[in-house]
């Protein structure tokens, strides 16, 4: 479905954003490896974290939707699972079907995960090789895409992996994969990426100069998963961009989880010059969380380089948004893992900002763009490519335009934002 973007006259509000997305696949994983029951609150009602939900569900995991965003999880353990009857739809969600992967190694299960066309598409041949070298056997389309069918007949292995790309689902798999070993599993990581999945299995780490090592094995118990789960620093992002380039703009976020390995924008917007005020910081569960008011800023020029990339990795999308209304050049490198997100992310952008006449230059591993706090956008028809950062990230761009604009296949935002058109609504009347 299209959606029209009105251009807006003021941004003025309080958004209950969506719950993280990336906690809210791990607290449905990490509740069902654990022995017991978990109960949930705030789980995303988003689609991705509900094809973590049901995987979880065909593996014989027994999960109760409550009211209000709560789910209670009858935990079977490690070797609890059950093989699954049907195909494992992980539908549009990566993470689902990256960290899953490694559990179904370390299960020594059978299963066949599918996706959607986008995830079909996405490279998986940087799980499948730590896997195979743990001992599983993997099928894959072109030895590199879903469906993947994964299977163990030899023993699991102990894997010492360094990283060779900085990324929190390769991690994350290769740890719970290792969770099933007797002997503990080491990865080591140079460039940090969001690291919720040692904070909520309480995984021991060893810190090497710049280096982190990071170990699984069967004797890590894992934890109960009874908390509630942070909003999605991720969702606020389009807000905090939002507020920062209207002339005339004061939005309230309450209770965003504000873990530093994956708030690398704040900074950048910070950096910028945003007027951004962090108030009640606490902690839910291992997590920390506050709330956030932006308010109308006059944006600098930015440079964002390959080391904090992994750490705004998902909010460089909107973060291209308020590089288009900053006072100058700003530029992004290291960021060719774009290119394997929902849809290839840097040629999405390019069509986007060439479609609102703006002046950019697009990069194999990132973009130039040239600023100006005055830019009206073309009101424009704008693809989202069905990528749900895209759609939003063209919606607040829309805001900023004289003429009202398009932005196509507009309901992929129910991937992590269900709300999302309704948020926007709120915040323009
Ligand atoms: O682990 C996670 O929850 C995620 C990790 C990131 O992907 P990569 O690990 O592939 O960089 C991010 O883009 C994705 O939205 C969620
Ligand atoms: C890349 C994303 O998610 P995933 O990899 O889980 O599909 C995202 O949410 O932007």
């Amino acid at each position: 479905m299209d959606y029209k973007v009105q251009p807006a006259t003021s941004l003025q509000g309080t958004l209950q954003l969506p719950a993280d997305k990336s906690i809210s696949h791990r607290a449905a994983m990490f509740a069902a490896l654990h022995e017991g029951t978990s109960v949930i609150t705030n789980f995303s009602e988003a689609a991705d974290p509900h094809s973590t939900l049901d995987c979880l569900r065909r593996l014989g995991v027994e999960i109760e939707e409550q009211s209000g965003h709560t789910i209670k999880v009858e935990g079977v353990g490690r070797d609890g699972m059950k093989t699954p009857s049907t195909d494992l739809d992980c539908g549009n969600s990566g993470t689902t079907m990256r960290l899953l992967s490694g559990i179904i190694t370390g299960s020594g299960l059978s299963a066949r995960l599918t996706g959607d066309e986008s995830l079909s598409n996405r490279t998986m041949r940087r799980i499948i090789e730590p896997l195979r070298r743990m001992g599983a056997h993997i099928d894959a389309r072109e030895d590199d895409f879903a469906p993947l069918s994964i299977s163990r007949s030899a023993a699991l292995k102990p894997l010492h992996f360094p990283l060779p790309i900085a990324s929190a689902q390769l991690k994350s798999c290769v740890l719970l994969a290792g969770l099933f070993g007797e002997k503990p599993t080491e990865v080591v990581e140079t460039l940090p990426s969001r690291d919720h999945t040692e904070r909520l299995l309480s995984l021991s780490i060893v810190k090497e100069g710049e280096k982190k090592i990071i170990r699984s094995s069967r004797q890590d118990p894992v934890p109960q998963q009874s908390y509630r789960v942070p909003n999605d620093f991720s969702a606020a992002a389009f807000w905090l961009v939002a507020g920062a380039i209207h002339p005339d703009a004061s939005i309230r976020l309450p209770k965003v989880g504000l873990n530093p390995s994956r708030t690398g924008a704040l900074e950048i917007l910070k950096q910028m010059g945003t007027d951004i005020e962090i108030t009640n910081n606490h902690n839910a569960g291992a997590e920390p969380v506050a709330d956030i008011r932006v308010k109308s800023s006059r944006l600098r020029p930015v440079t964002i380089t390959e080391e904090i990339v992994p750490n705004c990795i998902d909010e460089i999308p909107i973060l291209a948004i308020a590089m288009l209304f900053a006072d100058g050049v700003s530029k992004v490198s290291g960021a060719e893992e774009l290119r394997h997100k929902e849809t290839d992310r840097l040629h999405a952008l390019a069509e986007m900002l060439s479609a609102a006449g703006a002046e950019f230059e697009e990069y194999a591993d990132g973009l130039k763009i040239a600023g100006d706090p005055d830019f009206i956008p073309d009101g424009a028809a704008f693809k989202s490519f069905h990528d749900h950062r895209i759609a939003m990230a063209a919606a607040v761009m829309g805001l900023m335009g004289e003429e009202p604009s398009t932005v196509l296949d507009g309901d992929s935002t129910a991937i992590s934002y269900p709300n999302f058109w309704t948020d926007l609504s709120m915040l323009t009347n």
